[in-house]
């Protein structure tokens, strides 16, 4: 494996200084047998991105995106470690096929991948999936959502909290109302009545955050909420976390720079679940990751074909691509409006995600000894995203178009460059 020294970098922010990578794992002492310099004034080094949430389609729909590209997209993007959600088709609710996405990603060799377990078999909400054998499986699955869909009965929900209390596992719910939310299309305001389209009321992704918050602390479980979308949700997390209870929450880049404005143009590109929602959600959203209230970015990368994107709004597929764009996004949306540093974007999109999805070896201070999961990153650069440019077999980026700071310059997975100038290797 090629020793690399990597000059000058700013690890975190902080000052220029060298870091040497040898035999995967970044090494002390002085930089002998060196084999490849990387000249890094300007660049800042963090650890290895790790998302929590990205939709990887295999095994089912590999004409949207395989393990193999949805990693490619993921080292581009700066990320080490990705949780693949568990609504591919066969579900991820078995043993086997959790191992069978856990092995497609181990033998890619971009990313690893850590298998979601669903929560309910089929995904249907009826009866609990064999979480403790994806547990004991080879993919050693932490963390179970039924994502796509909410956990919405409440006596399974509180059975699935119970059950991974066993293995320290987490329930990350998708937290949406079903009832309040039949045919929604569209964040629920006097703009989805204009442009006709049917709501989509916060109050329905706040009623089932409120529920499981209580349901985890009445029977002391971990909760993971996915992709909190309004400022409703940011003020419940922040009572729960008040009251000690073991609630964690994420959001997503697209709901801290996005506003349901843009369902306006009629472009199912916009179109998501949870939708975008008003400017002072996101402003709410931003308060809530500075604070520490949500505790992490994960991405909800949802790769879609250009046949289910390219259609009427009502007809199209929920879902935007996210990987690649993720940390440009936190930087425009989160730094450069000065609510978080450089360390707070580490702690929020690499130690606290592999702390919540229970990775040893991700998520770790880029220390001596640490195996070497490095992202470099160009915080000067700017770029205008090309839609047609991407890692991901998809198209479907809401960015494409617009100017976005910064850039990935380099990946490195336990010490292989899986990017090097912004270039997969
Ligand atoms: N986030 C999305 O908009 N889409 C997700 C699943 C979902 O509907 O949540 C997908 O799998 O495409």
């Amino acid at each position: 494996m090629t020793t690399h020294l990597i000059k000058g970098v700013s690890v975190l922010g902080g000052t220029p200084t060298d870091l040497v990578i040898r035999d995967g794992v970044i090494a002390s002492g002085p930089a002998e047998g060196v084999e490849e310099v990387i000249e890094a004034e300007g660049l800042i080094a963090l650890p290895g991105l790790v998302d929590l949430h990205t939709h990887l389609r295999e095994p089912g729909r590999e004409d949207a995106e395989t393990v193999e590209t949805g990693t490619q997209a993921a080292a581009i993007g700066g990320f080490t470690a990705v949780h693949a959600m568990a609504n591919t088709e066969p579900v991820a609710d078995t043993a086997g096929v959790v191992e069978q996405v856990w092995r497609l990603g181990r033998e890619a060799g971009y990313c690893d991948v850590y298998p979601i377990g669903a929560v309910t078999v089929g995904l249907a909400g009826e009866k609990i999936a064999e979480l403790g054998a994806m547990a004991d499986s080879a993919a050693r699955v932490r963390v179970f959502s039924d994502d796509g869909h909410c956990v919405s009965d409440p006596l399974l929900m509180r059975r699935a909290l119970e059950y991974v209390k066993a293995f320290d596992g987490v329930i990350a719910q998708h937290s949406q109302e079903p009832r309040l939310t039949e045919g929604a299309q569209m964040n629920e305001g006097e703009l989805s009545g204009r442009l006709g389209l049917a709501g989509w009321p916060a109050v329905a992704e706040e009623a089932i955050i409120a529920r499981d918050c209580l349901l985890a602390a009445h029977v002391g479980s971990r909760l993971h909420v996915c992709h909190v979308s309004t400022a409703g949700s940011v003020e419940l997390i922040r009572q729960a976390k008040e009251k000690g209870w073991n609630v964690t929450a994420e959001v997503t880049p697209h709901h801290l720079l996005l506003t349901d404005e843009l369902a306006a143009t009629y472009d199912p590109l916009y179109k998501v679940n949870p939708p975008l929602r008003s400017a002072s959600d996101v402003e709410a959203l931003r308060a809530g990751l500075a604070d520490g209230t949500i505790d992490i970015v994960a991405t909800d990368h949802a790769p879609h074909p250009h046949e289910d994107k390219d259609c009427e709004w009502a007809a199209a597929a929920f879902g935007m691509l996210g990987l690649e764009t993720a940390l440009s996004v936190v930087q425009q949306t989160m730094v450069d409006t000065g609510l978080l540093d450089w360390a707070g974007v580490a702690e929020r999109m690499s130690y606290a995600p592999a702390r919540i999805g229970r990775l040893a070896d991700h998520g770790r201070p880029l220390e001596d000894g640490a195996p070497a999961n490095i992202v470099l990153y160009d915080p000067k650069a700017t770029r205008v995203v090309d839609g047609s440019e991407t890692a991901s077999l998809s198209r479907n980026t809401p960015y494409a178009g617009r100017e976005l700071p910064g850039r990935v310059v380099a990946t490195f997975l336990r010490g292989k460059a899986t990017v090097l100038d912004g270039k997969l290797q």
